[in-house]
């Protein structure tokens, strides 16, 4: 795999990427002139201290966040260009998105809550095309329950089968296993590598080495700026670089 994805190789490329938030002297330079590439069919975990601008970077390479200045390619389309009817049909068609919180709805089932990406790009889901992606998340039993009838880790699972209904050209995870105990967590993280073998893009954001060894890389920041990367890494070499970074 390529250390450095250039825009063509990229799922998701920053050029000069920067976002503050507030003015003048109380002005936080969340991501601070970010270039970097992600490359298709990998897995890309980031990783820094609390405040270093992990959140607002996937943000804004999801289409979430404007940026101040730069440019993000999603594949050969420049989003920073889009405007926001073009930004939202992209989000909703090419771009996979996880929280930390789940985010299903409640009042709808499993499937319901699947289904609910291709009924809001305008067609309803194709014969057995809910029930195949539950199935591939191991909750083929669990088509009819509510979230609050299921545990947090096949929550979980259930937001990854509607990020993927609309097969994203890149999932985005923001902290995927933050609510889970490490069984569940395991879980989803065997989930994740299941879809990057069968050629899926993913960028993760965790506080949590174990789970960026998971990924073919981890990206560090510090202050908005890039402050590293490994290839193929274990939990203790992430945990390290972590640490040298927050000290
Ligand atoms: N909506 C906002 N308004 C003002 N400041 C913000 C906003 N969002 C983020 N920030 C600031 O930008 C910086 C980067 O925040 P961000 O949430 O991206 O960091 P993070 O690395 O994801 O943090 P954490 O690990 O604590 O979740 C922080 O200083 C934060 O306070």
């Amino acid at each position: 795999m390529t250390t450095l994805a250039t825009p063509a190789t990229a799922a998701v490329a920053l050029e000069g990427v920067s976002r503050a938030y507030g003015t003048g002297p109380a002005a936080v330079r969340a991501v601070d002139d970010v270039t970097i590439g992600f490359p298709r069919g990998g897995w890309t975990a980031v990783m820094g201290p609390s405040g270093s601008g992990k959140s607002t970077l996937l943000h804004l390479a999801a289409g979430l966040e404007r940026a101040d200045s730069g440019r993000i390619l999603l594949g050969g389309t420049d989003i920073t260009a889009a405007g926001d009817d073009e930004l939202t049909a992209l989000r909703r068609t090419r771009i996979g998105f996880v929280f930390q919180s789940f985010n299903l709805i409640a009042s709808l089932t499993a499937a319901e809550n699947v289904a609910l990406p291709l009924r809001l790009a305008g067609r309803g889901p194709g014969k057995g095309e809910v029930a195949d992606i539950l199935a591939a998340v191991g909750l083929a039993e669990r088509a009819r329950h509510r979230p609050r009838e299921l545990s947090g880790g096949q929550q979980q699972r259930v937001a990854i089968a509607r990020a993927m209904i609309t097969q994203p050209e890149i999932l985005f995870a923001d902290e995927p296993t933050g609510a889970l105990d490490t069984r569940s967590g395991d879980v989803v993280l065997r989930l994740l590598r299941t879809m990057v073998t069968g050629g899926q893009s993913i960028l993760m954001v965790t506080h949590d080495p174990a789970a960026a060894a998971r990924a073919d890389s981890v990206v560090f920041l510090r202050d908005g700026r890039l402050a590293g990367r490994l290839e193929s890494a274990d939990a203790a070499t992430v945990a390290e670089h972590l640490v040298a970074l927050e000290g």
